[in-house]
Formats: structure tokens, sequence, C-alpha cells
């Protein structure tokens, strides 16, 4: 560089600084007239799902660690830009993460689990892949539900004695990239309780008395911030929402007055629930502001308006943030105004939660019908809607006429709507009675019935359903739905995958076969395709973990299937085998959970109408010589309210939608279900009640830890604990399985055992699948053999 171009990069530069300085004067002064707005978190992934690609190509070892790091840094930028076009008074920084929040934050206190060996001070992106998707000497951290959405965070592990250190580089770079294309920046942190509360310690009772040390780096994060000239910072303690013992109270209180000084401003976050039950707590913790979501628990907010100090900031999350419904503006003007007397510019509007877990813009969608479509809104529309709301509290509502009137027509267009409402559902839902929520006998006679029809031997063994999704079959999907490929081309190409899965089953001498599930894009979007009553999108994609994302189908209206859905590929994958092929269907509660769902009537009622709808297809699979059914619920677990009070009205409906759709066959026919990433101990009696005759659970990635809660509880019916996790790449060793299998005969009896991995290998290749599953299969011989030995070979 020659001397011109150096000093014309300094007066670059120079310009650039001062024109941000005026921008943020311009920002101090528009902040102190009006009620802001702003966002908890935006989708990271993608539009158009830019973040998977890359890191898959990473992965593979196709591109460099730079092309990624450029693409994240795209990203964070086209993000920024997008809340700033939108009129946010603030853009959101440090809640992007590329693989994890939580891990990223484990990472940047010095938290790595010792067992990996890493250093936190030269800890990269690599490294955390090594922690998120395991190395062949250690597996991958934990995984788990991020509190009751499909969003899986990782599980930071701690150690009694567990220090802490600071490593934010990375955090603060981002945090300056946004501040230098111009924006004025509002930082976000998970918090330290949530950060703890989620994680996990070797000696669980020790956990709080690692907060002292973990609240130091946060202390001086925070003053890092300050010195960096960051006015407000968002931290998350969504824990609220949920019931907190005494000593996790005690636990906030004791962060936040730690972090009272040396610090900016604190806004304190709460959603997916009401944090009415800590009001005394929240309003003498020495914070500057709360947020609260006012689409889940709208009876907080009068109380809390009036109880916190007037000098506070508000953030109402009025917008949903979890699901795609366009807001009724003019109601949540009716909300608003009095608010904005009393508060000003402190009242701020936000959506009710980060908006990672909706799909980013309408604009991408051109399939859907015009009536459902005036019916949503996405992220992008989301930040809008906050707009007009601003706008109208500011310059009044003529300023935002049109905005108001579109949103007026789509509520009643939504509440008439004769694609929402159907006779004959409502007629088939007044007809439902309890016996049709009971097999015929009890398990003791069914299983004894089951085992004369399928004689399997002991520890029989099988796979959760899906079998690997290669990219020949995502290419003969794409190729169909683009209409490259004809409906008959399509279908031999998936009958052909179906008989591979078939014919390598066989070889590999599992038990119990599936057809491999290669026609289903998702579990879930796969049924809503064929149901009435779903919309399903093109690029409504949201994150679940990692690069792996899902397109939640929208359930805009009453449900019914028009015709079987699995009748054809299931037949045709028993037409080509002896052995026993299980039906896999996904369950009442799943479909519920893992669609956008609506919001106009109580979610039972829906889980009702999927049921029957379900319930259909069992009965048409067993008339089809199917002698086994599999209905997931994975996301049984996830679908239990935050509060244990709300409860019991849950574990009612939810248990009683799943017997609704399973209890409609023959004592003769094996009713399987599955369930994985759940704590399940806490729920043992409903998952007990759900009667099915056996269940399949994912216990590898916490050493069966799970199982001990159904040997404490006797559960009473078959169960197959996954012998391996299934997630990550790393084919596990015979003799991790054999130990795996071990422990599980010591708690369980035998006789009730089945032997299958932890879930679906739909993510997998098959030559580690058929690897792993070869071991499996020798796992459960030399277990039989031994137990015969014993003389356990016996039903009980
Ligand atoms: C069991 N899990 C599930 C959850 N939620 C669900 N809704 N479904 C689940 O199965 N929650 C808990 C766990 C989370 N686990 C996973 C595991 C794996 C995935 C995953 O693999 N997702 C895929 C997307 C799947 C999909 O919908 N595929 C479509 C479209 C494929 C595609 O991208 N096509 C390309 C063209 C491809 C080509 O030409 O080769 C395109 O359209 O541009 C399909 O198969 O048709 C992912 O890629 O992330 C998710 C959750
Ligand atoms: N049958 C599904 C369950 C995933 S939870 C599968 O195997 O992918
Ligand atoms: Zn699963």
């Amino acid at each position: 560089m020659n001397e011109i171009q150096v000093l014309l990069k300094t007066f670059r530069l120079l310009e650039a600084v001062s024109q941000n300085r005026l921008r943020a004067v311009n920002h101090t002064l528009h902040c102190t007239t009006m009620a802001l707005t702003h966002t908890l978190g935006f989708p990271r992934v993608g539009e158009r799902r830019e973040l998977k690609f890359a890191l898959e190509s990473y992965w593979q070892g196709a591109t460099a660690l730079d092309t990624l790091e450029r693409v994240v840094a795209d990203l964070c930028e086209q993000r920024w830009r997008r809340q700033a076009d939108a009129g946010c008074s603030w853009v959101t920084s440090g809640d992007f993460a590329c693989y994890d929040l939580m891990l990223d934050h484990a990472a940047m206190f010095g938290a790595l689990p010792r067992r990996f060996g890493l250093d936190p001070s030269r800890f990269g992106l690599a490294d955390s892949f090594a922690l998120a998707r395991g190395t062949p000497e250690q597996p991958a951290l934990e995984m788990t539900k991020w509190f009751d959405t499909n969003y899986h965070y990782l599980v930071p592990e701690l150690e009694p004695g567990q220090t802490f250190s600071l490593h934010a580089s990375r955090y603060l770079a981002q945090l300056n990239a946004a501040r230098r294309a111009g924006h004025p920046v509002k930082a976000v942190l998970i918090g330290p309780v949530t950060f703890l509360r989620l994680s996990k310690c070797a000696v669980p009772d020790q956990k709080l008395s690692l907060l002292p040390a973990l609240l130091e780096v946060y202390a001086q994060l925070l003053d890092k911030l300050r010195h960096e000239g960051i006015e407000w910072v968002q931290i998350d303690e969504p824990v609220l929402a949920g019931d907190l013992e005494p000593e996790w109270q005690q636990a906030l209180r004791t962060a936040y007055h730690r972090l009272q000084s040396e610090r900016p401003r604190l806004l304190l976050a709460t959603y997916f629930g009401s944090v009415l039950p800590h009001l005394a707590l929240l309003t003498t913790l020495p914070v500057d502001g709360l947020h609260i979501d006012v689409v889940r628990a709208p009876e907080q907010l009068q109380p809390i308006a009036a109880a916190l100090p007037a000098t506070s900031v508000l953030s109402v999350g009025i917008v949903d943030g979890r699901n795609v419904w366009r807001c009724d503006l003019r109601r949540a003007l009716h909300t608003l105004r009095p608010l904005q007397v009393e508060r000003g510019e402190r009242l701020w509007l936000a959506p009710s939660c980060s908006l990672l877990h909706v799909p980013y813009s309408l604009d991408s969608e051109t399939r859907l019908g015009s009536q459902v479509r005036s019916w949503l809104a996405f992220a992008y529309e989301k930040l809008d809607e906050l707009e007009v709301l601003r706008r109208a509290l500011v310059e009044g509502e003529d300023s935002v006429t049109d905005a108001l009137t579109q949103s007026d027509t789509a509520v009643v267009s939504r509440q008439q709507s004769r694609l929402v409402h159907n006779d004959y559902v409502a007629k088939r839902q007044r007809a439902i009675d309890p016996s049709m929520s009971t097999r015929p006998s009890p398990f003791d006679a069914r299983i004894a019935r089951q085992r004369a029809a399928l004689s399997l031997p002991l520890l029989p063994t099988t796979t959760i359903g899906s079998f690997p999704q290669t990219p020949g079959i995502r290419a003969a999907r794409a190729a169909y739905k683009r209409h490259e490929l004809n409906a008959f081309d399509y279908l031999q190409a998936m009958r052909a995958e179906i008989a591979h899965a078939i014919r390598e089953q066989e070889r590999l001498g599992l038990d119990v076969l599936v057809h491999g599930e290669p026609e289903r894009n998702d579990m879930v979007e796969y049924f809503a395709e064929h149901l009435f009553g779903f919309a399903i999108t093109e690029q409504g994609w949201v994150q679940s973990y990692g690069s792996r994302c899902v397109k939640p189908p929208i359930l805009y209206g009453d449900i019914w299937r028009p015709d079987p859905i699995t009748v054809d590929t299931t037949r045709y994958a028993q037409s080509l085998t002896d052995k026993p092929v299980k039906g896999m269907l996904t369950g009442p509660v799943t479909m519920l959970q893992w669609s956008f769902v609506r919001d106009d009537q109580p979610r039972e009622q829906t889980a009702r109408q999927l049921a029957l709808a379900i319930r259909d297809e069992v009965g048409d699979l067993e008339k089809a010589g199917i002698r086994l059914v599999q209905i997931d619920e994975p996301a049984f677990r996830e679908g239990l309210p935050l509060r244990r009070d709300d409860w019991p009205h849950y574990l009612a409906w939810a248990v009683d939608a799943f017997k609704l759709a399973s209890c409609g066959v023959r004592d003769e026919t094996q009713i399987h279900t599955h369930m994985c990433y759940s704590e399940f101990n806490d729920i043992l009696p409903a998952i007990a009640a759900l009667d099915a005759d056996v269940i399949t659970i994912e216990t590898s990635r916490s050493n069966m830890e799970l199982l001990d809660g159904f040997a404490a509880y006797a559960y009473p019916n078959e169960i197959g604990p996954g012998v391996y996790d299934i997630h990550a790449p790393r084919v596990p060793s015979l003799d991790e399985m054999q130990r795996l299998l071990e422990r599980a005969c010591q708690v369980v009896p035998p006789q009730r055992l089945w032997v299958n991995p932890d879930c679906g290998l739909k993510t997998r290749r098959w030559p580690e699948t058929v690897a792993a599953l070869g071991s499996m299969v020798q796992a459960a011989r030399t277990m039989r053999a031994r137990l015969q030995e014993q003389g356990v070979d016996q039903p009980a």
C-alpha cells in the first residue's frame, strides 16, 4: 500500500467513525421521545439456509474455515441490516451461533469439559464442532430441548469446583462488526442463572455452588461491554417462566446484586410464560428493565406494569415470536396505548421471544393460498408489525391506516373462513366416546397374544424408522417437486430405496424391520402434506439443532385425512420379507408440537382432530396386514407446560390423544411408541398411561441414566433403550454397546427389553449405519446367548 492509499484509508475510517457517532447521537435523541422497538433474537440459518450449507461443506472438508467465517459475517450483516431497515431502535448482537448459543457461552466462559483436553484460551470454531459433534475418541455433549421448543441446545458439562475464565473475543468481534456497519447495538447474553440451571454438573447438588465463580466472568464481560460503550445488554433468564425452588430464586438475587455495578444497563428478558409467580422477586432485582411475554401470558401485563418502577423499561413481547399468525394490531394497540402514556420512551415493543423459532419471510412463499397467506407473519413481517405499532403509538393511527385495515381484514377472514371450519370434523369429534381410548384387553393379555403372533426372540432388535436420507433420495424428491421427475418414476425410486433398506436389514439380521421412510421429507411435514387443514411452506425453515432444520407445517384449519397415507409403502415393504415390518406414524402430540398451530381453539381440541386422523391410518395399516405400528411421540415431553401446576391438564389430554390414535386395534397388533431427547422420569405415570406395548427411548448419550427411572417406577410394558447415539457421525464400538446393554439388563427384566438405536437414522450415511447396526445386532446376540445360558429365555 503506498502512502496515498494509506492516507485515503485512514480518512475513510475517520469518516466512518464520525458518521457512526452522528448516528448514535441521533439515535439517543430519537430514543428519548418515543416507544422503541427491538427483537430478542433473530433466525440464524439464513433465508436460503446458507449457514447449513456452509457448515456441512466445511465438515465434509470441501471448504475451508475462512469460507465458513465469511458466510457467518454476511449472515450477521444481513440480520442487522434487516432489523435496522425495519426501524428497530437497536440491532441485536450476541444471539448468533454457528452451532448453538449455550455451547458458545460455555466456551466464552472457559467451561470446556476436561475430557476433550481443549485449552479455553486457544479455543476456536473448529473446537466447538468437536464438542457439538463428538470426535472419534469422545462422544458429543448431550443435546436437549430448549424449554418447550423444537430447538435443541448443547448441555454444558460442569464439574464440582469448576473454574471459569473469560474468552470473549468472538463475542466482541461480532458486536463491533455490527457497530462498524453503523448500527446502534444492544448486546444479548444468556443470563447466569439460566446458563447454570441448564448446564449439567457431575455432582448436581453442587451446581449452585459454582454461581459465584460464574458471576465473576459475567461481571468481567459486562465491564468490557461498558468500556466498549454498549448502552444496553439484554440478559435472558427464561428459567423465570418455570418453577424455581427457593435456592434458585436466591441465585437470581445473588446474581443481579453482584452484577449491579460497572456495567451497561440491563434488560432482564423473560419469555415462554408468565413470570407473575416471581413478581416480588423481580421488582427487587437491580436491573434497568424487564421484558415479558404477553402473547403466552397476557394476564401478567397489568400487574407487572403496575409493580415495575416507573423508571424501569418495560419491554412488551406483543408480537408472537413462537407462531406465525399475524398480530391483531388493533387489539395490540388497545393494550399498549395506556402503557405508552405511562411510560413513554421506557415502553419497548418486541416479539414475545427470539424470532429464532419462526421462518424468515413470507416473500419466499409462492404457493401459499392467498387467504392463508393473508393470516401470516414470519420474522421480517413481525419486525414490520412492531414498526406499525410503534408508529401508531407515536404518530397516531392515521399514519398506518392501511396496515391496520389489513390486520382487521385478516382477523375477520380467519374467524369466518370455510378453510378453517369443517362440519364433518366437528361431528366426528362430538362422536368420540371413552371406549375409543382403551385397548380391548390389558397389557399382559395383549403381549401374550402378540408374542404368539410375532414369535420374536429374547431382546428383539429393531430400528426407530428412518434410514439414511441420501443425497440421491433428496435429489429425486427435489426433481419430483420441480416436475422434472414424474410421479411414477419418483414412486419407483422410493420403492427401490425401500427394497434396499429391507435387504440391508435382513442381511444385518434385525428382527423387526421398517420400510426406512425414504419418501418422507420430515416425519411431521410429510403427514401434514397428506392431511387437510395444513399448509406447507417452501422456505419456512427453522433451525432444530446445528445445521439441521425443519419446516414446521402450518395447521390452520380442522384436520381430516382424505386417504390412507402410509399403507402403500408399508405394504410394499412387508411384501419383500417374511420378517414383520413395523408401520411408522407420527403421533398427534408431536404433530401438534412441531407444527405452527391454530391459536383460535385450545391445543387439546386440535390434538383430538389429529388423533382421529392417525387412528384411521392405524386401522388401515392393520387391515393391510401390518402387525406392529409405531406411533412416534418424541415431542410428548416437550409439550409439557413449564409450570408443574399446568402439567396434569396437559398430560390428561395428551395421553388421551395418543390413546385415541392408538387404541382402535386388536390385541394382536403391537403398538410401539418412540420418544427422544427428553427427560422422562418426572412424567413416567403418564408414559405408562399411554399403554403402548413397547416404548423405544433415547438413553445412550446419558449412559442409560434415563432407564433407572423406568426401572424405579417399575414401568410395566416393554422398553427399547437406545444403545447408541445417532446424532453424531461417530460409530460406537461393539464394546460400548455391550456395556450399555448389560446395564439395561441389570435394571429392566431382559424379557421386556428391546435393542435399538436412540432415534431414526436419517441423518447418517449407509456405511456408518451398517457398521453400527451390525455391532448392535452382535451385541444383542451375545447378550441373548448369555441370558439363555442363565436360563433367562422365557417371557417374564
Ligand atoms: C427427530 N427430530 C425431528 C424434529 N422435528 C421435526 N419436525 N422432525 C424431526 O425429525 N425435532 C427433533 C429431532 C430433530 N432432528 C432432526 C434431524 C434431522 C433433520 C434434517 O435432516 N433436516 C433436513 C431437512 C429435511 C427435509 O425437510 N428435507 C426435504 C428438503 C431437502 C432439501 O433441502 N432439498 C433441497 C434439494 C436437495 C437436493 O437436490 O439434493 C432443496 O429443496 O433445495 C426433503 O427431503 O425433501 C435438513 O437438511 O436440515 C431435522 C431435524
Ligand atoms: N420414526 C422417526 C422418529 C424420529 S424421532 C425416525 O426414525 O426418524
Ligand atoms: Zn427420535
